[in-house]
């Protein structure tokens, strides 16, 4: 048996902690057996090999008593790239805990768990609903709804260096003033209004918007500013920050794809470029 759960991209410009949409990358996790002692056989480099693996503490907190398993995980998700690596493995441990422990968890139940585990629920809503998700924190619970998925292709600048995103909060202010604070909302909501209404011109101004996160990591990640002045003129609606970053997202109009990936290599930058594919579907298991 295997789970597979899709990355994710969070933020989409103003909707920081909020918006995510799920990502046709995959982590997989195949349960090859009962074991004496957790083992996690992985291509993830150095990452931990036993319980203190990130999907199997992720399983313990929702289950303490499971059985050890022997566990073989594959992933084609960049770690701390601003793909949501860490909300995948997450999500795949609850996974793992609801299928061994026959919990039979309902969606806004693993939305609860995981984004308390994960702090917030833009990058772990998406991964267990699919598509595109709205949520927060509202009287002490997460809640989520599920959003239009925007007709453009996603086109990934994915930088070779890493970013955690640890290291990318750090940056943030600690606080906003109340009139910066109602501004930024206020770009926020309307960017929301315009992807429920399907009004992808003003949706895409909003999501180059954004005042609450972007403007201190740019410095960061100078390549969003290129890529984004790069899509103005060859075909994006938009460009954010993935996430914490470093991984730059724009919403491309399918036409003009190859113009857009010319002019980003016209404009010297040289890292990886993919177009990825909205998920539809959260994790899953298959046979
Ligand atoms: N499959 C996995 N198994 C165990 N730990 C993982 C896995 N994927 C990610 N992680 C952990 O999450 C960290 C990356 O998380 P983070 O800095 O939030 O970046 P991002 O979620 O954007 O990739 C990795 O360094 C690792 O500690
Ligand atoms: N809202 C969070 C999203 C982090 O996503 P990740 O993919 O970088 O883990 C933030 O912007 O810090």
């Amino acid at each position: 048996m295997k789970i597979k759960v899709p990355a994710s991209s969070a933020n989409l410009g103003p909707g920081f902690d909020s918006i995510g949409v799920a990502i046709s990358l995959y982590l997989t996790i195949e349960v090859i057996g009962e074991s004496d002692h957790w083992q996690v056989d992985h291509n993830l480099g150095d990452l931990p090999s036993g319980k203190d693996n990130m999907i199997v503490q992720a399983a313990l907190s929702v289950k303490p008593d499971l059985t050890p398993q022997h566990l073989r995980v594959e992933s084609d998700i960049p770690l701390a790239h601003g793909l949501g690596s860490s909300s995948s493995a997450i999500v795949g441990g609850i996974e793992l805990a609801d299928q061994l422990g026959q919990l039979n968890l309902a969606p806004h139940e693993k939305i609860e768990i995981a984004a308390q585990l994960e702090g917030h629920p833009d990058n772990v809503a998406p991964t267990i609903l699919g598509s595109l998700v709205v949520g927060c924190k509202v009287n002490g619970h997460f809640t989520a709804v599920k959003a239009p998925v925007p007709p453009f292709a996603m086109i990934a600048y994915i930088p070779a260096y890493n970013l955690k995103t640890s290291d990318a909060r750090a940056v943030l202010p600690k606080q906003l003033s109340f009139k910066e604070a109602v501004q930024a909302s206020a770009v926020a909501n309307t960017a929301v209004a315009a992807l429920f209404a399907q009004d992808y011109e003003k949706a895409g101004e909003l999501m180059e918007a954004d005042l609450f996160h972007e403007r201190y990591r740019s410095k960061l990640v100078p390549e969003l500013e290129i890529i984004r002045n790069v899509g103005h003129e060859h075909g994006a609606v938009a460009t954010y920050l993935s996430g914490a970053g470093p991984t730059i997202m724009s919403l491309v109009d399918p036409q003009h794809i190859s113009d857009f990936v010319d002019a980003v290599r016209e404009a010297g930058l040289k890292d990886e470029i993919r177009r990825l594919e909205v998920a539809p579907r959260g994790a899953f298991w298959q046979k």
